[in-house]
């Protein structure tokens, strides 16, 4: 299904300019077929929006007819068609699916005996749209030019002509079926129409609307109404009412709707609504065989993925901050575990999968992606793609094959990109939307909204971007205009980065890809070069002489195939996690070793980690190795400031790996800590503290009075706990909340960590692998 909800095609109609404001003349006479709630909404909302000429309505239950032209709703009303349709533009068919057929052979009637023009527009509201097509082309042999066929996603689940409301339709979508042969002003005013009530108009084909209708409308439905027969059989189905709560309720609600429609609707759709709820009942079947095998694990997983599924494609839908403090949703509760071992593999890397779908989405051709992070970073980039018209296929199992639509390609979104958490994804963006023709608003949330947006917008604009940090302190939401506004494409320049930062460079090298001459970046520390691999891969020449990258505008990118490797940064946890432990032996296979990554390796290794790497190879151009980490006596250390960058987003779980060693471990040169998804110098001190351990906030960095002791032979003794227990607070940052998880290792008594909802960011399925390698984490859902 998922295949099908971005076909190309679908997504460029989409992009279809709204012609609201364009001068159209009004109806001359409207016919609606229907006073039930949406026909008789459609008229009262032309009627009071002034639309049509005059209003004339058909249906077959006269007091509704009487009461409507007595209201001064309609100008003319009948039981049959013919008494009224005469002269009308618009026919708009809102009666049971099933009755579509009838009526379209009555308005065939009206058009032979010329009561109707031949262009007249028809149009419809049913659920269904597939077999619509089916039932015009049955009766008028071919199409006829003014048919378009039309869905409003709106609805109550009171019905009939009593519970009508002009504003039924504002804010909600109507979906059209734009077919070859509609003639492109039938559809031009049908959408005026629809946009004239207040409605945003999609364009879909009638396969895939009757796919998605099946599996979001048409599924719930059946599902309501099966529930609540279920229930009502039961003999003690007066209590089983009395006392339903809430669940009841809301899961129910739907099942007061117009049986005879939903008939309709379960047959008109039969096909789809089948393999829809084939598709449930697979899903219903391991849901109940994992409550049989008690598997908790693998349930709260399930019910962990759900619900952030839920939350994330929510809020990216609705533009809305998705991380709020009055949502803390998941909580660890862990429980003290001494060792760990095993061979597991991590999820791929969250830089590469970002950097997969920028770079496949402008490239020319087909890239296929294996290993791409479906963590919500990542599905952030994804979603703001296609809502810049490219498809994607997946993420299926880590796959995704992207439709390339070349550098020119990208279309504007009908809303602002919602970057959800993802600091790579607003700001790598930035650098390819400053450059495009169109204009474009980046937003995020709280968390994101929160961070420093001026380090990428001032650069740009010395290339000439007009871009402006709308937040409260040169933060997001940013706003960006096009060059078809500015008139003139971005001009390359040199830039001396301040900071050693990734996501800086790349958002120049990109914006760099579409401007006149050559764009420089120098960066005073080597920072991962994810971009310049990904770029030379795609055949885009890159430049790089020591911390001097150039690109040069108006080349190609040539799609390919693409295997990320597993993120060396979510690997860091369960490296610190077998280094701290006694007795732990861990393998991590396939680990992305590049060397701008490496820090936490090289860091780990000055403590006196066991470390080593094996099966060393390269995958999709980039290194990768098998790591195997043992248990371990760690020593302080001063961590050299050059590892800074290449250890960037290490640091917090490398402070637990810190708290366990013998002796001082000294953090300097490192104030980018401060704006990542929280100050992680700040939150990380304070969460040390509270499990006991001594340590000194600086202003770029942190001192850790490690509590490593010797045993009576000298060695370090890697067995007694450092931390005792205690509530962590993780701030809403994935790293915290999956950093302090790892201290359990070492800690004394129960920890848990507030707002852990957030790992899903960069790393689903953390808790699990951890309780599959021996550590004891419990997720709660809490108030979500
Ligand atoms: O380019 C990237 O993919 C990233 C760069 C780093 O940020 P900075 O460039 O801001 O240091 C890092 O913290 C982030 O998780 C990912
Ligand atoms: C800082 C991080 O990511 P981003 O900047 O993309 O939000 C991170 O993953 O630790």
């Amino acid at each position: 299904m998922r295949k099908a909800v971005n076909s190309q095609k679908d997504s460029q109609q989409n992009n279809k300019k709204s012609l609201t404001n364009m001068q159209m003349p009004r109806f001359k006479q409207v016919c609606v077929i229907g006073l039930g709630l949406i026909g008789a909404s459609l008229a009262q909302a032309i009627k009071d929006n002034g639309l049509s000429e005059r209003l004339v309505a058909v249906d077959r239950h006269a007091p509704s007819i009487e009461e409507a032209i007595q209201h001064g709703l309609l100008d003319a009303g009948s039981s049959a068609l013919s008494d009224v349709v005469a002269g009308s533009d618009l026919i708009v068919i809102a009666v049971p699916v099933q009755a579509v057929q009838a009526v379209l052979v009555d308005i065939k009637t009206a058009m032979d005996n010329g009561q109707l023009a031949t262009d007249c527009i028809i149009s419809d509201v049913c659920s269904t749209k597939v077999n619509i097509i089916d039932a015009a082309k049955s009766v008028f042999g071919s199409l006829p030019t003014g048919l378009v066929p039309a869905h409003p996603i709106a609805g109550a689940e009171n019905s009939g002509y009593h519970a009508r409301r002009a504003t039924l339709f504002a804010n909600h979508s109507v979906i059209i079926c734009e077919l070859p042969t509609t003639s492109i002003v039938a559809i031009d005013k049908l959408r005026w129409l629809w946009e004239a009530v207040g409605a945003s108009v999609m364009a879909m084909e009638a396969e895939h609307h009757d796919s998605i209708l099946a599996h979001t409308s048409h599924l719930p439905h059946l599902l309501a109404f099966n529930l609540v027969e279920q229930l009502a059989s039961h003999d003690d189905n007066l209590d089983m009412f009395r006392y339903a709560a809430g669940g009841f309720r809301d899961f129910s609600r739907i099942a007061a709707s117009d049986p005879k429609m939903w008939h309709d609707i379960f047959f008109a759709n039969e096909s789809a609504i089948v393999s829809a709820l084939d598709e449930y009942g697979v899903y219903l079947q391991t849901m109940r065989q994992l409550i049989i095998d008690k598997d908790s694990t693998a349930l709260m997983g399930l019910l962990g993925r759900a619900q952030a599924a839920r939350r994330h494609f929510g809020h990216m839908l609705a533009s809305t901050p998705y991380t709020d403090t009055s949502a803390m949703s998941a909580s660890y509760n862990i429980t003290p575990s001494n060792t760990v071992s095993g061979t597991i593999t991590i999820p791929g890397d969250k830089s590469i999968s970002h950097r997969s779908i920028m770079l496949g989405s402008l490239a020319t051709g087909i890239t296929h992606v294996t290993g791409f992070l479906e963590g919500e970073d990542a599905l952030a980039t994804l979603q703001a793609f296609r809502d810049m018209g490219v498809t994607i296929e997946g993420p299926d199992n880590g796959k995704l094959t992207i439709h390339g639509v070349g550098m020119n390609g990208l279309k504007p979104s009908k809303t602002p990109l919602y970057m959800g958490n993802s600091g790579t994804s607003m700001r790598l963006l930035s650098g390819i939307l400053a450059a495009q023709p169109f204009d474009s608003v980046l937003t995020g949330d709280t968390s994101l909204n929160k961070r420093p947006m001026e380090r990428v917008a001032a650069p740009l604009r010395a290339m000439g971007a007009v871009i402006q940090s709308t937040g409260h302190s040169g933060t997001a939401p940013l706003s960006i205009t096009g060059r078809d506004t500015v008139g003139k494409p971005l001009q390359g320049a040199e830039y001396d980065m301040p900071v050693a930062s990734a996501q800086v460079k790349s958002c120049l090298l990109l914006a760099g890809l579409w401007s006149e001459g050559t764009t420089t970046v120098i960066q005073p520390e080597v920072s991962r070069d994810h971009t310049e691999r990904m770029l030379s891969a795609f055949g885009y020449p890159v430049t790089v002489e020591g911390n001097r990258i150039s690109v040069t505008g108006g080349g190609q990118l040539t799609g390919g195939d693409i295997a990320v490797p597993a993120d060396i940064s979510s690997a860091a946890f369960f490296m610190v996690a077998a280094a701290i432990s006694q007795g732990s032996e861990l393998t991590l296979t396939q680990v992305g070793i590049n060397p701008t990554r490496t820090g936490i390796i090289d860091i780990l290794k000055l403590m006196q980690a066991d470390i080593s790497l094996s099966n060393e190879t390269h995958v999709g151009g980039e290194p990768v190795a098998d790591i195997t980490i043992r248990g371990s006596n760690l020593v302080g250390i001063e961590i050299p400031e050059h590892l800074v960058p290449l250890a960037i987003d290490e640091f917090p779980v490398l402070f637990i790996a810190a708290s366990c060693a013998k002796g001082r471990t000294v953090l300097t040169g490192a104030k980018e800590l401060r704006v990542k998804e929280s100050d992680r110098i700040a939150v990380m001190a304070e969460g040390l503290r509270t499990l006991g351990i001594d340590c000194t906030v600086t202003e770029d960095g942190l001192i850790i009075e490690g509590q490593g002791t010797e045993s009576e032979n000298g060695e370090v003794n890697n067995s007694q706990p450092v931390f005792g227990g205690g509530h962590i607070i993780s701030h809403h940052d994935h790293r915290i909340a999956m950093s302090f998880a790892v201290a359990s290792l070492r800690a004394s008594e129960q920890i848990t960590i507030e707002g852990v909802e957030t790992v899903n960011t960069s790393f689903p399925g953390f808790a699990e692998l951890a309780n599959h390698i021996g550590m004891s984490i419990q997720v709660d859902s809490t108030n979500a």
